[in-house]
Protein backbone atom coordinates (compact mmCIF):
# COMPACT_ATOMS: atom_id res chain seq x y z
CA UNK A 1 0.00 0.00 0.00
CA UNK A 2 2.53 2.45 0.88
CA UNK A 3 4.76 1.94 -2.49
CA UNK A 4 1.80 1.92 -4.09
CA UNK A 5 0.76 5.62 -3.18
CA UNK A 6 4.16 6.94 -3.83
CA UNK A 7 4.63 8.41 -0.15
CA UNK A 8 5.08 6.97 3.23
CA UNK A 9 1.99 6.10 4.57
CA UNK A 10 1.62 4.54 7.74
CA UNK A 11 -2.02 3.65 8.41
CA UNK A 12 -3.19 4.67 12.44
CA UNK A 13 -6.32 2.96 12.99
CA UNK A 14 -9.08 2.97 11.62
CA UNK A 15 -11.93 3.77 13.86
CA UNK A 16 -15.88 3.96 12.30
CA UNK A 17 -14.62 4.67 9.18
CA UNK A 18 -11.59 7.09 9.70
CA UNK A 19 -7.98 6.60 8.68
CA UNK A 20 -5.21 8.90 11.18
CA UNK A 21 -2.64 9.32 9.11
CA UNK A 22 0.87 9.44 9.31
CA UNK A 23 2.55 11.02 6.26
CA UNK A 24 6.60 11.64 5.34
CA UNK A 25 5.72 14.01 2.95
CA UNK A 26 1.66 15.32 2.81
CA UNK A 27 0.95 18.33 0.80
CA UNK A 28 -1.72 19.38 2.68
CA UNK A 29 -1.49 20.01 7.08
CA UNK A 30 -3.28 16.36 8.59
CA UNK A 31 -5.70 18.24 10.41
CA UNK A 32 -6.96 20.00 7.22
CA UNK A 33 -7.17 17.29 5.25
CA UNK A 34 -9.29 15.04 8.21
CA UNK A 35 -11.59 18.42 8.27
CA UNK A 36 -12.01 18.42 5.03
CA UNK A 37 -12.63 14.59 4.92
CA UNK A 38 -14.90 15.10 7.37
CA UNK A 39 -17.05 17.56 5.28
CA UNK A 40 -16.75 15.52 2.20
CA UNK A 41 -18.14 12.67 4.39
CA UNK A 42 -20.74 14.25 6.15
CA UNK A 43 -22.05 15.58 2.67
CA UNK A 44 -21.81 12.16 0.81
CA UNK A 45 -24.36 10.91 4.20
CA UNK A 46 -26.47 14.14 2.89
CA UNK A 47 -26.43 13.07 -0.91
CA UNK A 48 -27.66 9.12 -0.38
CA UNK A 49 -29.40 9.01 2.64
CA UNK A 50 -28.85 7.18 6.22
CA UNK A 51 -29.07 3.50 5.18
CA UNK A 52 -27.37 3.74 1.67
CA UNK A 53 -24.37 5.39 3.72
CA UNK A 54 -24.48 2.68 6.57
CA UNK A 55 -24.75 0.09 4.10
CA UNK A 56 -21.95 1.01 1.75
CA UNK A 57 -19.96 3.94 2.53
CA UNK A 58 -19.54 3.99 6.14
CA UNK A 59 -15.92 2.16 6.09
CA UNK A 60 -14.46 4.00 3.10
CA UNK A 61 -11.03 5.76 5.07
CA UNK A 62 -8.94 8.20 3.79
CA UNK A 63 -5.57 7.17 2.71
CA UNK A 64 -3.94 10.51 2.19
CA UNK A 65 -3.59 12.96 -0.58
CA UNK A 66 -0.45 13.23 -3.39
CA UNK A 67 -0.64 15.88 -5.37
CA UNK A 68 -4.29 16.30 -6.41
CA UNK A 69 -4.98 12.89 -6.35
CA UNK A 70 -6.79 11.80 -3.04
CA UNK A 71 -6.53 8.26 -1.78
CA UNK A 72 -9.88 6.26 -0.26
CA UNK A 73 -9.51 2.90 0.65
CA UNK A 74 -11.85 0.28 1.27
CA UNK A 75 -11.43 -3.06 3.29
CA UNK A 76 -12.39 -5.49 0.80
CA UNK A 77 -12.05 -5.78 -2.58
CA UNK A 78 -15.28 -6.33 -3.12
CA UNK A 79 -16.37 -3.34 -1.36
CA UNK A 80 -13.98 -1.04 -3.41
CA UNK A 81 -15.84 -2.58 -6.12
CA UNK A 82 -19.06 -1.67 -5.75
CA UNK A 83 -18.24 1.35 -4.26
CA UNK A 84 -16.49 2.77 -7.09
CA UNK A 85 -18.84 1.18 -9.45
CA UNK A 86 -21.64 3.10 -7.51
CA UNK A 87 -20.41 5.86 -5.66
CA UNK A 88 -17.01 6.83 -7.44
CA UNK A 89 -17.99 9.77 -9.62
CA UNK A 90 -20.68 11.06 -6.87
CA UNK A 91 -17.36 11.06 -4.61
CA UNK A 92 -14.86 12.61 -6.94
CA UNK A 93 -17.21 15.63 -7.17
CA UNK A 94 -17.98 15.98 -3.92
CA UNK A 95 -14.00 16.27 -3.34
CA UNK A 96 -13.77 18.85 -6.19
CA UNK A 97 -16.09 20.63 -4.81
CA UNK A 98 -14.94 20.57 -1.18
CA UNK A 99 -11.15 21.52 -2.53
CA UNK A 100 -10.84 22.28 -6.06
CA UNK A 101 -7.17 21.31 -6.34
CA UNK A 102 -8.30 17.93 -6.06
CA UNK A 103 -8.39 16.34 -9.79
CA UNK A 104 -9.09 12.89 -8.74
CA UNK A 105 -10.10 10.18 -6.45
CA UNK A 106 -8.37 6.89 -6.40
CA UNK A 107 -10.16 4.26 -4.11
CA UNK A 108 -8.25 1.14 -2.90
CA UNK A 109 -8.89 -1.70 -1.14
CA UNK A 110 -6.29 -2.23 2.05
CA UNK A 111 -7.55 -6.19 3.43
CA UNK A 112 -6.50 -7.01 6.64
CA UNK A 113 -6.02 -3.25 8.16
CA UNK A 114 -8.20 -1.43 10.71
CA UNK A 115 -11.17 -3.23 12.46
CA UNK A 116 -13.82 -3.14 9.23
CA UNK A 117 -15.93 -6.03 9.40
CA UNK A 118 -15.59 -9.18 7.05
CA UNK A 119 -18.09 -8.66 4.18
CA UNK A 120 -18.16 -12.54 4.68
CA UNK A 121 -20.48 -11.46 8.02
CA UNK A 122 -23.40 -9.37 7.23
CA UNK A 123 -22.77 -5.82 7.70
CA UNK A 124 -24.31 -5.24 10.84
CA UNK A 125 -27.55 -2.43 9.71
CA UNK A 126 -29.75 -1.15 12.37
CA UNK A 127 -33.15 -1.97 11.79
CA UNK A 128 -32.58 -4.64 9.27
CA UNK A 129 -33.78 -7.61 10.72
CA UNK A 130 -32.56 -11.05 10.85
CA UNK A 131 -32.59 -13.08 7.75
CA UNK A 132 -35.59 -16.19 8.15
CA UNK A 133 -37.58 -15.84 10.98
CA UNK A 134 -39.23 -18.92 11.42
CA UNK A 135 -42.67 -18.37 13.34
CA UNK A 136 -43.33 -21.56 15.43
CA UNK A 137 -43.19 -21.50 18.01
CA UNK A 138 -43.47 -17.69 18.91
CA UNK A 139 -40.54 -17.67 20.72
CA UNK A 140 -38.49 -17.85 17.74
CA UNK A 141 -39.40 -14.75 15.82
CA UNK A 142 -38.94 -12.52 19.12
CA UNK A 143 -35.56 -11.06 18.03
CA UNK A 144 -36.32 -9.82 14.03
CA UNK A 145 -40.11 -8.39 15.33
CA UNK A 146 -41.28 -5.30 17.21
CA UNK A 147 -43.31 -6.83 20.26
CA UNK A 148 -45.16 -3.50 19.77
CA UNK A 149 -46.38 -3.53 16.22
CA UNK A 150 -49.49 -5.49 16.23
CA UNK A 151 -52.66 -5.69 15.01
CA UNK A 152 -53.80 -4.68 18.41
CA UNK A 153 -51.71 -2.11 18.67
CA UNK A 154 -52.32 -0.41 14.99
CA UNK A 155 -55.48 2.41 14.53
CA UNK A 156 -57.64 1.95 12.07
CA UNK A 157 -59.19 4.58 10.14
CA UNK A 158 -60.46 5.83 6.74
CA UNK A 159 -56.89 5.93 4.99
CA UNK A 160 -55.83 2.61 6.20
CA UNK A 161 -58.95 0.46 6.60
CA UNK A 162 -58.16 -1.47 3.17
CA UNK A 163 -54.96 -2.61 4.24
CA UNK A 164 -55.82 -3.32 7.66
CA UNK A 165 -58.33 -5.72 6.31
CA UNK A 166 -56.32 -7.22 3.44
CA UNK A 167 -53.33 -7.97 5.98
CA UNK A 168 -55.59 -9.31 8.20
CA UNK A 169 -56.98 -11.49 5.76
CA UNK A 170 -53.57 -12.48 4.82
CA UNK A 171 -52.29 -13.56 8.21
CA UNK A 172 -55.77 -15.12 8.99
CA UNK A 173 -55.40 -17.64 5.59
CA UNK A 174 -52.22 -16.80 3.99
CA UNK A 175 -51.96 -17.57 0.30
CA UNK A 176 -56.02 -17.54 -0.58
CA UNK A 177 -56.59 -16.37 -4.33
CA UNK A 178 -56.80 -12.55 -4.61
CA UNK A 179 -54.62 -12.03 -1.97
CA UNK A 180 -51.14 -13.46 -3.17
CA UNK A 181 -48.93 -11.18 -3.26
CA UNK A 182 -50.05 -8.80 -0.82
CA UNK A 183 -48.92 -5.63 -1.82
CA UNK A 184 -49.00 -2.73 0.65
CA UNK A 185 -47.88 0.58 -0.03
CA UNK A 186 -47.60 4.03 0.72
CA UNK A 187 -45.93 7.07 2.19
CA UNK A 188 -43.11 7.32 4.81
CA UNK A 189 -43.94 6.42 8.22
CA UNK A 190 -47.70 5.43 7.96
CA UNK A 191 -47.70 1.63 9.18
CA UNK A 192 -46.24 -0.50 6.08
CA UNK A 193 -43.72 -2.15 8.79
CA UNK A 194 -46.37 -2.07 11.60
CA UNK A 195 -48.88 -4.14 9.75
CA UNK A 196 -46.51 -6.32 7.98
CA UNK A 197 -44.69 -7.15 11.45
CA UNK A 198 -49.10 -7.23 12.57
CA UNK A 199 -48.91 -10.38 9.81
CA UNK A 200 -46.13 -12.03 11.00
CA UNK A 201 -47.07 -11.87 14.92
CA UNK A 202 -50.62 -12.82 13.77
CA UNK A 203 -49.46 -16.40 11.92
CA UNK A 204 -47.16 -16.99 15.18
CA UNK A 205 -49.82 -16.70 17.26
CA UNK A 206 -52.56 -18.53 15.33
CA UNK A 207 -50.54 -21.76 14.50
CA UNK A 208 -49.07 -21.88 17.94
CA UNK A 209 -50.88 -24.64 18.41
CA UNK A 210 -48.75 -26.83 16.36
CA UNK A 211 -49.00 -26.13 12.79
CA UNK A 212 -46.50 -25.64 10.27
CA UNK A 213 -46.09 -21.78 8.90
CA UNK A 214 -42.67 -20.83 8.97
CA UNK A 215 -42.39 -16.72 7.88
CA UNK A 216 -39.40 -15.21 6.58
CA UNK A 217 -39.39 -11.32 7.26
CA UNK A 218 -36.68 -9.26 5.98
CA UNK A 219 -36.09 -5.61 4.49
CA UNK A 220 -35.07 -5.86 1.03
CA UNK A 221 -31.95 -4.58 1.63
CA UNK A 222 -31.27 -7.67 4.03
CA UNK A 223 -32.43 -9.32 1.10
CA UNK A 224 -29.57 -8.14 -0.97
CA UNK A 225 -27.21 -8.76 1.67
CA UNK A 226 -28.35 -12.01 1.96
CA UNK A 227 -27.65 -12.74 -1.99
CA UNK A 228 -24.20 -10.95 -2.28
CA UNK A 229 -23.15 -13.06 0.63
CA UNK A 230 -24.65 -16.44 -0.97
CA UNK A 231 -22.35 -15.07 -4.14
CA UNK A 232 -19.07 -14.70 -2.44
CA UNK A 233 -19.33 -17.34 -0.50
CA UNK A 234 -20.65 -19.79 -3.43
CA UNK A 235 -23.60 -20.69 -1.36
CA UNK A 236 -26.31 -19.64 -3.44
CA UNK A 237 -28.14 -22.83 -4.05
CA UNK A 238 -28.41 -22.92 0.24
CA UNK A 239 -29.84 -19.37 -0.09
CA UNK A 240 -32.40 -20.56 -2.69
CA UNK A 241 -33.17 -23.46 -0.77
CA UNK A 242 -33.85 -21.48 2.68
CA UNK A 243 -35.97 -19.08 1.06
CA UNK A 244 -38.02 -21.24 -1.16
CA UNK A 245 -38.93 -23.32 1.80
CA UNK A 246 -40.82 -21.20 3.37
CA UNK A 247 -44.55 -20.52 3.37
CA UNK A 248 -44.86 -17.15 3.96
CA UNK A 249 -42.23 -14.19 2.15
CA UNK A 250 -41.56 -11.27 3.86
CA UNK A 251 -40.34 -8.63 2.27
CA UNK A 252 -40.00 -4.92 3.49
CA UNK A 253 -39.30 -1.50 1.42
CA UNK A 254 -38.71 -3.32 -1.91
CA UNK A 255 -38.35 0.01 -3.61
CA UNK A 256 -34.54 -0.59 -2.32
CA UNK A 257 -33.92 -2.83 -4.94
CA UNK A 258 -34.43 -0.43 -7.82
CA UNK A 259 -31.15 -0.28 -9.70
CA UNK A 260 -30.19 -3.52 -8.64
CA UNK A 261 -30.92 -5.67 -11.44
CA UNK A 262 -29.18 -8.90 -9.88
CA UNK A 263 -31.10 -9.10 -6.79
CA UNK A 264 -34.31 -8.07 -8.44
CA UNK A 265 -33.50 -10.73 -10.77
CA UNK A 266 -33.27 -13.16 -7.76
CA UNK A 267 -35.95 -11.80 -5.85
CA UNK A 268 -38.07 -12.48 -9.21
CA UNK A 269 -36.94 -16.28 -9.42
CA UNK A 270 -38.05 -16.72 -5.55
CA UNK A 271 -41.20 -14.96 -5.65
CA UNK A 272 -41.97 -17.39 -8.88
CA UNK A 273 -40.57 -20.41 -7.44
CA UNK A 274 -42.97 -19.16 -4.00
CA UNK A 275 -46.03 -18.57 -5.60
CA UNK A 276 -45.92 -20.98 -8.25
CA UNK A 277 -45.81 -23.81 -4.89
CA UNK A 278 -49.26 -21.76 -3.52
CA UNK A 279 -47.42 -19.93 -0.97
CA UNK A 280 -47.63 -16.29 0.10
CA UNK A 281 -45.80 -13.06 -0.28
CA UNK A 282 -46.07 -10.03 1.08
CA UNK A 283 -44.11 -7.23 0.12
CA UNK A 284 -44.17 -3.49 1.06
CA UNK A 285 -42.84 0.00 -0.94
CA UNK A 286 -43.12 3.48 -1.20
CA UNK A 287 -45.43 3.14 -4.36
CA UNK A 288 -47.19 0.93 -6.09
CA UNK A 289 -46.37 -1.72 -8.08
CA UNK A 290 -47.26 0.83 -11.38
CA UNK A 291 -45.25 3.68 -10.28
CA UNK A 292 -41.59 1.79 -9.15
CA UNK A 293 -39.78 2.58 -11.99
CA UNK A 294 -36.75 1.24 -12.28
CA UNK A 295 -38.24 -2.34 -11.13
CA UNK A 296 -37.82 -4.85 -13.95
CA UNK A 297 -41.17 -5.16 -15.98
CA UNK A 298 -41.82 -8.47 -15.36
CA UNK A 299 -41.71 -8.15 -11.59
CA UNK A 300 -43.94 -5.14 -11.48
CA UNK A 301 -46.75 -7.36 -13.11
CA UNK A 302 -46.66 -10.29 -10.99
CA UNK A 303 -46.30 -7.88 -8.07
CA UNK A 304 -49.75 -5.99 -9.27
CA UNK A 305 -51.59 -9.52 -9.85
CA UNK A 306 -52.82 -10.22 -6.26
CA UNK A 307 -54.11 -7.50 -3.97
CA UNK A 308 -52.91 -3.82 -3.79
CA UNK A 309 -53.42 -1.63 -0.72
CA UNK A 310 -52.80 1.69 -0.15
CA UNK A 311 -51.94 3.40 3.28
CA UNK A 312 -53.00 6.77 2.33
CA UNK A 313 -51.76 10.15 4.15
CA UNK A 314 -53.30 10.38 7.48
CA UNK A 315 -56.22 12.55 8.15
CA UNK A 316 -57.09 15.01 11.25
CA UNK A 317 -59.18 12.31 12.90
CA UNK A 318 -56.98 9.30 12.20
CA UNK A 319 -53.86 11.14 13.99
CA UNK A 320 -56.44 12.18 16.54
CA UNK A 321 -57.31 8.62 17.23
CA UNK A 322 -53.62 7.51 17.16
CA UNK A 323 -52.78 9.84 19.83
CA UNK A 324 -55.68 9.41 21.86
CA UNK A 325 -54.44 5.60 21.97
CA UNK A 326 -50.53 5.60 22.39
CA UNK A 327 -51.46 8.55 25.42
CA UNK A 328 -53.92 5.70 26.82
CA UNK A 329 -51.50 2.61 26.51
CA UNK A 330 -48.50 4.94 27.68
CA UNK A 331 -50.90 5.60 30.54
CA UNK A 332 -50.77 9.09 30.58
CA UNK A 333 -53.41 12.26 30.48
CA UNK A 334 -52.87 14.58 28.11
CA UNK A 335 -55.31 17.12 27.43
CA UNK A 336 -57.66 17.35 24.30
CA UNK A 337 -56.58 20.61 22.93
CA UNK A 338 -52.89 19.19 23.65
CA UNK A 339 -53.66 16.79 21.23
CA UNK A 340 -55.34 18.32 18.57
CA UNK A 341 -52.63 20.78 18.33
CA UNK A 342 -50.38 17.98 17.57
CA UNK A 343 -52.72 16.79 14.86
CA UNK A 344 -53.29 19.70 13.42
CA UNK A 345 -49.66 20.66 13.44
CA UNK A 346 -47.48 17.31 12.47
CA UNK A 347 -49.52 15.97 9.31
CA UNK A 348 -46.43 14.70 7.70
CA UNK A 349 -46.63 10.94 8.97
CA UNK A 350 -47.55 8.77 12.27
CA UNK A 351 -43.83 8.31 13.18
CA UNK A 352 -43.20 12.17 13.40
CA UNK A 353 -46.72 12.70 15.40
CA UNK A 354 -45.48 9.83 17.86
CA UNK A 355 -42.46 10.79 18.37
CA UNK A 356 -43.90 14.60 19.57
CA UNK A 357 -46.14 12.87 21.50
CA UNK A 358 -43.26 10.58 22.88
CA UNK A 359 -41.23 14.19 23.59
CA UNK A 360 -43.77 15.73 25.26
CA UNK A 361 -44.79 13.25 27.49
CA UNK A 362 -40.84 12.39 28.29
CA UNK A 363 -39.87 15.97 28.82
CA UNK A 364 -43.61 16.30 31.52
CA UNK A 365 -41.75 12.82 33.34
CA UNK A 366 -38.57 14.57 33.44
CA UNK A 367 -39.25 17.86 35.24
CA UNK A 368 -42.79 17.13 36.79
CA UNK A 369 -44.56 19.34 34.74
CA UNK A 370 -48.16 18.95 33.44
CA UNK A 371 -48.82 18.35 29.77
CA UNK A 372 -50.01 21.83 28.53
CA UNK A 373 -50.49 23.45 25.49
CA UNK A 374 -47.84 25.97 26.73
CA UNK A 375 -45.32 22.98 27.75
CA UNK A 376 -46.44 21.80 24.21
CA UNK A 377 -44.98 24.81 22.36
CA UNK A 378 -41.68 25.09 24.12
CA UNK A 379 -40.87 21.41 24.04
CA UNK A 380 -41.54 20.84 20.75
CA UNK A 381 -40.57 24.41 19.56
CA UNK A 382 -37.64 22.87 16.89
CA UNK A 383 -40.22 20.19 15.23
CA UNK A 384 -43.03 22.94 14.74
CA UNK A 385 -40.46 25.60 12.99
CA UNK A 386 -39.68 22.64 10.56
CA UNK A 387 -43.43 21.76 9.75
CA UNK A 388 -44.26 25.52 9.66
CA UNK A 389 -41.82 26.27 7.06
CA UNK A 390 -43.38 25.48 3.53
CA UNK A 391 -41.09 28.30 1.64
CA UNK A 392 -40.96 27.33 -2.08
CA UNK A 393 -37.37 27.80 -4.25
CA UNK A 394 -39.93 30.10 -7.09
CA UNK A 395 -40.61 31.65 -3.25
CA UNK A 396 -36.99 31.91 -2.53
CA UNK A 397 -35.86 32.93 -6.14
CA UNK A 398 -38.20 35.61 -6.13
CA UNK A 399 -37.52 37.48 -2.73
CA UNK A 400 -33.75 37.15 -3.70
CA UNK A 401 -33.65 38.43 -6.91
CA UNK A 402 -36.10 41.51 -5.46
CA UNK A 403 -33.47 42.21 -2.56
CA UNK A 404 -30.69 41.98 -4.86
CA UNK A 405 -32.65 43.81 -7.94
CA UNK A 406 -32.34 41.04 -10.81
CA UNK A 407 -34.25 39.62 -12.76
CA UNK A 408 -36.07 36.72 -11.65
CA UNK A 409 -35.13 35.05 -14.64
CA UNK A 410 -31.11 35.32 -13.95
CA UNK A 411 -31.92 32.74 -11.40
CA UNK A 412 -31.35 30.08 -14.09
CA UNK A 413 -29.60 31.79 -16.64
CA UNK A 414 -26.32 31.11 -17.87
CA UNK A 415 -24.72 34.23 -17.49
CA UNK A 416 -21.73 33.66 -14.72
CA UNK A 417 -20.93 37.55 -13.82
CA UNK A 418 -20.55 38.42 -10.06
CA UNK A 419 -23.62 40.52 -9.68
CA UNK A 420 -25.68 37.59 -11.02
CA UNK A 421 -23.94 34.56 -10.06
CA UNK A 422 -23.71 35.63 -6.29
CA UNK A 423 -27.46 36.36 -5.52
CA UNK A 424 -28.21 32.91 -7.46
CA UNK A 425 -25.63 31.01 -5.30
CA UNK A 426 -27.40 32.95 -2.10
CA UNK A 427 -30.84 31.44 -3.37
CA UNK A 428 -29.60 28.18 -3.87
CA UNK A 429 -27.96 28.12 -0.02
CA UNK A 430 -31.23 29.08 1.17
CA UNK A 431 -33.15 26.57 -0.96
CA UNK A 432 -30.93 23.90 0.62
CA UNK A 433 -31.49 25.26 4.02
CA UNK A 434 -35.08 26.22 4.18
CA UNK A 435 -36.82 23.19 2.01
CA UNK A 436 -36.15 19.91 2.07
CA UNK A 437 -35.72 19.46 -2.16
CA UNK A 438 -32.43 17.53 -2.59
CA UNK A 439 -29.49 18.99 -4.27
CA UNK A 440 -30.41 17.55 -7.77
CA UNK A 441 -33.88 19.18 -7.43
CA UNK A 442 -32.71 22.36 -6.19
CA UNK A 443 -30.32 22.39 -9.22
CA UNK A 444 -33.45 22.01 -11.82
CA UNK A 445 -35.09 24.74 -10.62
CA UNK A 446 -32.06 27.03 -11.53
CA UNK A 447 -31.58 26.32 -15.05
CA UNK A 448 -30.98 22.48 -14.94
CA UNK A 449 -28.04 23.03 -13.01
CA UNK A 450 -25.76 20.23 -11.83
CA UNK A 451 -26.10 19.36 -7.83
CA UNK A 452 -22.44 19.79 -7.44
CA UNK A 453 -22.77 22.97 -8.66
CA UNK A 454 -25.66 23.49 -6.03
CA UNK A 455 -23.44 22.11 -3.64
CA UNK A 456 -20.59 24.44 -4.46
CA UNK A 457 -22.94 27.61 -4.28
CA UNK A 458 -23.63 26.50 -0.06
CA UNK A 459 -20.08 25.88 0.51
CA UNK A 460 -19.31 29.18 -0.87
CA UNK A 461 -22.06 31.50 0.65
CA UNK A 462 -21.49 29.43 4.00
CA UNK A 463 -17.69 30.01 3.75
CA UNK A 464 -18.64 33.91 2.69
CA UNK A 465 -20.97 34.31 5.85
CA UNK A 466 -18.16 33.18 7.80
CA UNK A 467 -15.71 36.04 6.37
CA UNK A 468 -18.36 38.95 5.53
CA UNK A 469 -19.77 40.12 8.37
CA UNK A 470 -22.31 42.49 6.04
CA UNK A 471 -22.85 39.48 3.73
CA UNK A 472 -24.01 37.44 6.64
CA UNK A 473 -26.71 39.69 7.98
CA UNK A 474 -28.16 40.16 4.59
CA UNK A 475 -28.99 36.53 4.34
CA UNK A 476 -30.15 36.21 7.64
CA UNK A 477 -32.61 39.39 6.96
CA UNK A 478 -33.66 37.49 3.80
CA UNK A 479 -34.35 33.82 5.74
CA UNK A 480 -35.83 35.92 8.53
CA UNK A 481 -38.50 36.91 5.43
CA UNK A 482 -38.76 33.86 4.14
CA UNK A 483 -39.45 32.37 6.90
CA UNK A 484 -42.05 34.64 8.05
N1 LIG B 1 -52.30 3.30 12.14
C1 LIG B 1 -51.32 3.27 13.03
N2 LIG B 1 -51.59 2.99 14.31
C2 LIG B 1 -50.62 2.97 15.24
N3 LIG B 1 -49.33 3.24 15.00
C3 LIG B 1 -49.01 3.54 13.74
C4 LIG B 1 -49.98 3.56 12.69
N4 LIG B 1 -49.35 3.89 11.55
C5 LIG B 1 -48.06 4.03 11.85
N5 LIG B 1 -47.85 3.83 13.18
C6 LIG B 1 -46.59 3.93 13.90
O1 LIG B 1 -45.77 4.88 13.23
C7 LIG B 1 -44.42 4.44 13.21
C8 LIG B 1 -43.96 4.33 11.78
O2 LIG B 1 -44.64 3.26 11.14
P1 LIG B 1 -43.91 2.23 10.15
O3 LIG B 1 -42.49 2.03 10.55
O4 LIG B 1 -44.75 1.03 10.05
O5 LIG B 1 -43.97 3.08 8.82
P2 LIG B 1 -43.52 2.68 7.35
O6 LIG B 1 -44.69 2.99 6.49
O7 LIG B 1 -42.97 1.31 7.32
O8 LIG B 1 -42.39 3.76 7.11
P3 LIG B 1 -41.11 3.73 6.16
O9 LIG B 1 -41.59 4.14 4.81
O10 LIG B 1 -40.20 4.74 6.77
O11 LIG B 1 -40.52 2.34 6.18
C9 LIG B 1 -44.37 3.12 13.95
O12 LIG B 1 -43.99 3.36 15.28
C10 LIG B 1 -45.81 2.63 13.89
O13 LIG B 1 -46.14 1.83 15.00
Amino acid sequence: MERELGMSLEVGSMRDGDVVLKSSSPRQGETGLTEQWGRVRARLQAEVGEVEYRTWLKQVALAGVDGDEVTLVLPTRFLRDWVKKEYGELVASLWQAENPAIRSVDIRSQPGRGTAPNLAEPVPVEAAPAAVAPVVPRADVAAPLDQRFTFDTFVVGKPNEFAYACARRVAESPATAGFNPLFLYGGVGLGKTHLMHAIAWELSTQHKGGGQVSVAYMSAEKFMYRFINALRSQSTLEFKNELRGVDVLMIDDLQFLIGKDNTQEEFFHTFNALVDAGKQIVVSADKSPSDLSGLDDRLRTRLGCGMVADLHATTFELRISILETKAERAGVDVPGKVLEFLARKITSNVRELEGALNRLVAHANLFNRQITLEAAHEVLHDVLKAHDRKVSIQEIQKKVADHYNIRIAEMSSARRARNIARPRQVAMYLAKQLTSKSLPDIGRHFGDRDHTTVMHAVSRVTELIGQDAAFGEDVELLRRMLEN
